[in-house]
């Protein structure tokens, strides 16, 4: 039985949100208002004027008389009579089978070097990782994260998602987390819910959930689309000479370059702009230290590219090795749909490009014998470049963008 869940609080939110027997870490977002944390509140049990319909997977819906629902807010809610360890301690005395242990939890959610300190003396970034550590150690089997990780910085919150994905996918955790940050939701959901106006609006996979957004004008309140797309891992690059290394030698440097192929054209990826997928796959049964292996030639990766951070070229023979632009990616694409911005954003153009796979051999292959990738990059450009270029619909042109 798949997830699904139909919910109805008058004037705040309503609709039904069916997903893969797959899918364990699902990503939620809209606008400000739009209703995102009072679908978690219906959830939760909170709300008790909300009709509330839940089908749970498969396996967890033998238990369901004594389902755990864990909820972690913006603001967390920690006890403050105890410290940090005792915060945990007292989670782990109601905790179910599946509770990872209170170690686990603190290393997972980088915060091991707080367990002596006192809930007081936390930063508001730091209570966070907490409270998401207490809510694990407890082994809720659906965990709810209200922007549970907005005040964390970039990294860390992404080291933390890492976490929470390896953990759903190697046991019964799933997760729903409500962020406004799209790229984070873009790299780490198996599935992706958009809510609009008190609606739920879109869900499914994320790229089909982000072109339903343009639908909904919701891309207007967002500045940077992204377009998310896997690649394999080709070669580390050796920082100082631009040479080729190993994937997994020793080499010691901070961001480490990777050369990976997407679609058939290669792609220049620091370490942090990519993320690992196949640790995570709901298949995998790599050992939990997957995560800290260096990334090793062949290995699936995922990138998200931010459409503000896409610049278009209309001369489509300058993507060769020998380009004299700073920007070492370029992929040949077509142009599909031209979005102008009204209002707020007026003077900024958003285009959708099909990606040319150069890999692929079929039927639908273009003049050049290759074909148009389904999955959208996306950029967006200025009215007057736009003009100046005289782009329209269906033009071949290189998009270029940097993945620092
Ligand atoms: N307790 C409440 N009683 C009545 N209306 C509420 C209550 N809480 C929220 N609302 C209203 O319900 C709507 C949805 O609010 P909600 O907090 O779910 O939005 P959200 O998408 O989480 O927003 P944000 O991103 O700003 O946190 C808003 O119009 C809000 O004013």
């Amino acid at each position: 039985m798949n997830l699904s869940l139909n919910v109805a609080l008058h004037g705040r939110i309503e609709g039904e949100a069916t997903f893969c027997e797959t899918s364990r870490f699902i990503g939620i977002t809209g606008p400000s208002g739009a209703g995102k944390s009072s679908f978690l509140r219906c959830i939760a049990g909170f709300e008790k004027e909300a009709k509330v319909r839940a089908s749970w997977p498969s396996q967890i819906a033998s238990k369901e008389a004594q389902l755990k629902i864990g909820i972690v807010f913006q603001q967390p809610l920690l006890f403050p009579h105890v410290n940090v360890q005792g915060n945990l301690g007292l989670a782990r005395r109601h905790a179910s089978k599946n509770a990872i242990s209170i170690e686990e939890a603190l290393t997972g959610c980088c915060c091991s070097h707080l367990v002596h300190k006192s809930i007081d003396s936390l930063s508001g970034g730091e209570a966070q990782r907490v409270a998401i550590a207490r809510a694990l150690v407890n082994g809720p089997d659906i965990l709810l994260l209200d922007e549970s990780l907005s005040a964390i910085d970039s990294q860390t919150r992404r080291k933390i998602y890492r976490f929470l994905h390896k953990l759903c996918a190697s046991s019964l955790l799933t997760c729903l987390v409500v962020s406004h940050d799209i790229d984070d939701l873009l790299l780490f959901s198996d599935e992706l819910v958009y809510i609009h106006n008190g609606n739920i609006a879109a869900v499914g996979e994320v790229n089909n959930v982000i072109q339903a957004m343009f639908q909904y004008g919701g891309m207007e309140s967002m500045e940077t689309p992204s377009a998310v797309i896997d690649a394999v891992v080709e070669h580390l690059i050796e920082p100082e000479a631009g040479k080729i290394a190993e994937p997994d030698s020793s080499l010691n440097i901070a961001n480490k370059v990777y050369s990976v192929m997407a679609l058939g054209q290669r792609l220049y990826v620091s370490e942090k702009s990519l993320t690992p997928v196949s640790a995570y796959s709901h298949t995998s049964s790599e050992s939990k230290d997957a995560e800290n292996k260096p990334l090793t030639n062949g290995q699936p990766v995922r990138i998200s590219i931010k459409a503000s951070d896409v610049s278009i070229d209309t001369n489509v023979s300058g993507t060769s090795e020998q380009t004299t632009s700073s920007i070492l990616n370029a992929l040949t694409c077509h142009i599909g749909d031209i979005t102008f911005f009204d209002s707020h954003q007026q003077g900024r153009v958003l285009l959708t490009l099909g990606i040319q796979d150069t890999s692929a051999q079929g039927s639908d292959n273009d003049k050049n014998g290759s074909q148009i990738h389904q999955e959208p990059l996306y950029a967006v450009i200025s009215a007057l470049s736009f003009h100046r270029l005289a782009l329209e619909r269906n033009m071949p042109v290189v998009a270029r963008f940097k993945l620092l």
